[in-house]
């Protein structure tokens, strides 16, 4: 009989909350809904894209993942259990097991620590390993994400940003996680560089194993590694399913819009005819927050509560036109 891949993560209604304009006296006259209600797995070995225009949302979802953001609303399990009910040991366990490689290697890497210090870190803190031990596993893992050993006694300024972002990668692999939230690890860096980084991270899940929460904004890199994809607006997921599903079976009418801003992603026989509204960008009280820019609106959509519609086992859409 197949196994089937362990559940490494899990959130259940989260939402998180930023206040947006505080008044004279420094009391919050309004609240930003960055994350609304967002329930979804991950599961081992797979990789979870997420989409979605800046500001929809993807950076804080991740950071509530790595635990560095605390959500208003909802619960986050890692392997079925509550992380904000973890304590000692099993607190330290699921944050050496969800490691993160951000956007900007450059402001990630201590610039003062030389390479080998900074991939071996984590290994440093979490266990009694002798300096000997430390540069050794270092150079294992700068072995592994493609660079030669005689980068180990390099500082940063003296990497390409690609290389930078191989030993941030070094570092994430150190102590050996499940899942690795990479937030837009690609956006920074130039365009020949991005298919290498992103291969890097193919060969590495094929290797280990790995999960991966991928956010971009890059429609084509996360059609290229994600096995399922988030799409997000305005904090909302507004459609998710397998890649095929999400990116040859579109349902949402935000994610058509998306997909037909990538030309080379929809041939032109295949674009539906969806265009944005002039509409500006308005908020709405209540209803479907893509109404303002929708070419499909109805009335109703003004009064729909977000529940989503099954499609599939695996495509679930928020879109009144669906229910
Ligand atoms: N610490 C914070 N305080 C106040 N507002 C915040 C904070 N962090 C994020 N926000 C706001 O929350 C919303 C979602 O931000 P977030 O960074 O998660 O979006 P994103 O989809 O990752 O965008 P980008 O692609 O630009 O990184 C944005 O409007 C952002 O300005």
């Amino acid at each position: 009989m197949k196994n089937t891949p362990t559940e490494i993560l899990r959130l259940e209604g989260v939402s998180k909350t930023f206040p947006l304009k505080k008044d004279f006296f420094g009391r919050v006259k309004k609240l930003l809904k960055a994350v609304n209600n967002v329930s979804l797995f991950i599961k081992q070995g797979e990789t979870l894209g997420v989409i979605g225009e800046s500001g929809c949302g993807k950076s804080t979802l991740g950071k509530i993942i790595l635990d560095l953001e605390k959500p208003d609303r909802g619960t986050v399990y890692y392997k079925g259990r509550d992380i904000s009910k973890l304590k000692g040991k099993d607190y330290r366990e699921y944050r050496r097991n969800v490691q993160a490689v951000f956007q900007n290697p450059q402001s990630s890497l201590n610039p003062r620590m030389k390479i080998w210090e900074i991939v071996s870190e984590g290994l440093r803190i979490n266990f009694k390993l002798s300096k000997k031990e430390l540069k050794e596993r270092a150079l294992s893992l700068l072995n592994e994400v493609g660079l030669p050993s005689s980068y180990a006694d390099s500082y940063p300024h003296q990497l390409s940003g690609g290389q930078k972002q191989r030993v941030a990668i070094a570092r994430a692999l150190a102590l050996s996680p499940e899942l690795i939230v990479a937030d837009e690890p690609t956006s920074a860096l130039d365009v020949s560089v991005q298919a290498q980084i992103v291969n890097l991270f193919m060969d590495i899940q094929e290797k280990k194993g790995i999960s991966y929460f991928f956010i971009s904004h890059s429609l084509p890199v996360v059609e290229a590694v994600s096995d399922r994809v988030l799409v997000m607006y305005k904090g909302y997921v507004v459609e998710e399913g397998k890649t095929e599903e999400v990116f040859k079976e579109t349902a949402h009418p935000y994610t058509r819009l998306l997909i037909e801003s990538v030309p080379e992603l929809f041939s032109k026989k295949e674009r539906k005819a969806v265009t944005t509204l002039e509409a500006e960008d308005e908020e709405l009280e209540k209803g479907c927050p893509f109404y303002p820019r929708c070419s499909v609106r109805k009335r109703e959509c003004l009064s729909y509560d977000m529940e989503s519609f099954k499609l599939t086992e695996t495509h679930k859409v928020s879109c009144i036109l669906y229910l």
